[in-house]
């Protein structure tokens, strides 16, 4: 059977990790068939919108979606409803992608590219399980108004609305608690209930829905305390799982633990197992069209798709191995690379991958 998978690079170095991944899943000799639409920025110039309807009906038509990365400093003035994140945004909404996977492994050879001490990082493998499609994103209402009272009445003001359902937290709730079971059956719950009646709403319906898990240990961690303990002891987490915002923090965070920012990827499941598969990372502005982004994040990310979309574990194995190896023979971007180690940029780190996994060997420039 042909699996239909929509290619949207996006922005910055959206098209240029997006073009590796595509350059190792083309080795794989898979039944996939790849089409490419505009998203983001890229969008907003053809199109005038950055996510076109026709985009959105490939997403919606294609059995995962392999996604870049969106945005760039030009389009912030933009009305929100223009700018090139609201092509992530209207996915995750649109397609109902509430399930979002953030792996974070330090692999043996990056421990020392890592701003931790090694035997902080050693060794670590944490899951990060974001709420995706509730919480202070998508709440209503939102806007501009004139303040009515609080410290300055009259003045002009910003407002947002933080909010979740007993559903949206249940099912969520039920992804995390199964996922522990897979790995070391310990659950840690983010919140901040101590200030937010959303988040002690959380933390009661999460209590509830752990009782159908007895095996899997539960234990409930406010957001602040949660992001110091991710780096003061880091392996202490297995299943870290919260909301759309601490989600979205907590995964920057969690991303430095593994060396960089440019090794996390990450998966976005709806409810019948179709997903958007990106980086953790964004289109990188600063060094975009430079040729030195890492793409193994992205990499990581199409051998997420190939496990969690398209049952193709085998081929997933194949990239995880390729990219352990690449990382074994020495070769570094330059966001991991370390005295020692060979300096490459994004294409010559693709074709190491891909040169590990047709066995042509890997050779270093
Ligand atoms: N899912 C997405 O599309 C997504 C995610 C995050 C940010 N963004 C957007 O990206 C733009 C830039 O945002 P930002 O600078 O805050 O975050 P960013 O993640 O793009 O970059 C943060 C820092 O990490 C570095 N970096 C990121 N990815 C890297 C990689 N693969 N290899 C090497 N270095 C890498 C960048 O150079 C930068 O110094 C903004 O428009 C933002 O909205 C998009
Ligand atoms: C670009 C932005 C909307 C997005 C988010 O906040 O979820 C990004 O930071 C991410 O982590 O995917
Ligand atoms: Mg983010």
């Amino acid at each position: 059977m042909t699996h239909k998978i929509a290619v949207l690079p996006g922005d910055g170095i959206g098209t240029e990790i997006v073009a590796e991944a595509v350059k190792v899943l083309n080795v794989l000799e898979l039944p996939l068939e790849m089409e490419t639409a505009p998203v983001g920025g890229a969008a907003y110039e053809v199109a005038g919108h950055p996510l076109p309807e026709a985009t959105l009906k490939l997403a919606q038509a294609s059995d995962a979606i392999l996604f870049g990365a969106v945005g760039d400093w030009k389009y912030d003035t933009l009305e929100r409803r223009l700018r090139p994140e609201q092509a992530i945004l209207g996915l995750r909404k649109a397609l109902g992608l509430f399930a979002n996977f953030r792996p974070a492994i330090c692999y043996e050879q990056l421990v020392g590219a890592s701003s931790l001490k090694p035997e902080l990082i050693a060794g670590l493998d944490i899951l990060i399980i974001r709420e995706l499609t509730g919480d202070i994103y998508f709440g209503q209402p939102r806007g501009r108004r004139v303040a009515t009272d609080g410290h300055f009445p009259g003045a002009e003001e910003a407002f947002d609305t933080m909010r979740y359902s007993r559903p949206e937290i249940e099912r969520i709730a039920h992804v995390a608690f199964q996922a522990a079971r897979k790995r070391s059956k310990k659950v840690t719950s983010v919140d901040k209930a101590n200030v937010l009646e959303t988040f002690q709403f959380w933390k009661d319906v999460v209590t509830e829905v752990h009782k159908e898990y007895p095996d899997v240990a539960l234990e409930h961690m406010y957001v602040d305390n949660a992001a110091m303990q991710l780096v003061k002891a880091p392996k202490k987490f297995d299943v870290l799982f919260t909301g759309n915002m601490f989600g979205d923090i907590l995964s920057d965070e969690a991303a430095m633990l593994t060396g960089s920012i440019g090794m996390l990827p990450s998966a976005s499941l709806n409810a019948n197992g179709q997903g958007l598969y990106e980086p953790s990372h964004g289109s990188a502005p600063d060094i975009a069209g430079q040729g030195v982004a890492n793409p193994l994040a992205t990499i990581l990310s199409a051998a997420m798709m190939l496990r969690f979309s398209l049952n193709q574990h085998e081929a997933a194995d194949r990239i995880e191995s390729a990219v352990r190896a690449v990382l074994a023979a020495g070769l570094r971007t330059p966001d991991i690379w370390s005295e020692g180690t060979t300096r490459v940029g994004t294409r010559e780190m693709g074709d190491a991958v891909v040169a590990a996994i047709t066995g042509k060997g890997i050779t270093k420039s």
